[in-house]
């Protein structure tokens, strides 16, 4: 089966932050195809290493990921706090702002990465920006009257130091997409986000609206991955950057799984 580059580069993301997870551990396990790999080789670690930690996910679907793999699943409510969250991201900006959301699960995986001691992003070099904002910014919306929301949250872009200002619901198939909690996602296209911090604050004030996709000061590390196996790993207290290479070979098995 040929891999596509962006396959492996997220595969080399995901196997050099999989390293970061020690025994012992407690770890948020984020959602999408970037942490699908992620949730593969540290199934592989429990099995091969004998790697034991227990995993929050942050998703339905990650939650049946983990089990399928044998890693120990407890709730956030048991594990109370974390040592170590990795996940993916729809964009990144130099300081390590995010936006998340694209696969629909932003609500939790704000809850797990905040309740943290560290957050790592695991990305292709793809979503790597100058300024946040090309990405749609999923905002989670309570479905009772999510049409006068909608309303407010168009009002409110007036005033932003945004480009765009449409918005759409996000649907699976002919019916609105329902988040794990129930809720609604309404996109927002604003192509450049001149000022997140002002933006999240005054979308979280509106009422309906549950939380937003901007993902500010959180993270504290990104793992990003190129198609050929490079790894770069920037971490925001220490300013440094390091360079690593990730053998695919053994990665193989992650691989496969996935891409079948
Ligand atoms: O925020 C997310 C899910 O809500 C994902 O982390 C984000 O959409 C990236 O997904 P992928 O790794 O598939 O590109």
């Amino acid at each position: 089966m040929t891999l596509t580059p962006l396959d492996r580069a997220k595969c080399a993301a995901a196997c050099r932050a999989a390293d970061f997870v020690e025994g012992g551990m407690k770890v948020g396990l984020g959602t999408g195809s970037t942490a699908a790999f992620l949730i593969r080789r540290l199934g592989e670690r429990w099995r091969e290493e004998g790697l034991r930690f227990r995993g929050v996910p942050t998703s339905t679907r990650t939650a049946d990921l983990a089990r399928e793999e044998g890693i120990e699943v407890i709730s956030l409510e048991e594990a109370r706090w974390l040592d170590l969250t990795i996940d993916g991201a729809d964009e990144v900006d130099g300081s390590l702002n995010l936006i998340k959301g694209g696969g629909g699960a932003l609500l939790q995986e704000k809850i797990v990465a905040t309740a943290s001691d560290r957050m790592v992003v695991i990305a292709d070099a793809g979503k790597r920006v100058e300024t946040l904002g090309a990405f749609p910014l999923p905002v989670e919306v309570v479905p009772f009257g999510w049409t006068a929301t909608r309303a407010l949250i168009e009002e409110v872009l007036v005033g932003m130091d945004v480009l765009g200002r449409t918005t759409s619901l996000r649907m699976n198939g002919d019916m609105p997409f329902v988040t794990d909690e129930g809720h609604y996602i309404i996109d927002l296209h604003l192509n450049r986000i001149g000022n997140a911090r002002q933006l999240s604050l005054v979308l979280n004030q509106i009422p309906g609206v549950v939380e937003n996709g901007l993902f500010l000061d959180i993270c504290d590390t990104l793992v990003m991955g190129h198609g050929d196996g490079r790894v770069e790993v920037h971490d925001l207290a220490s300013g440094g950057t390091e360079e690593t290479r990730v053998d695919l070979a053994e990665g193989d098995n992650v691989f496969t799984d996935i891409a079948d």
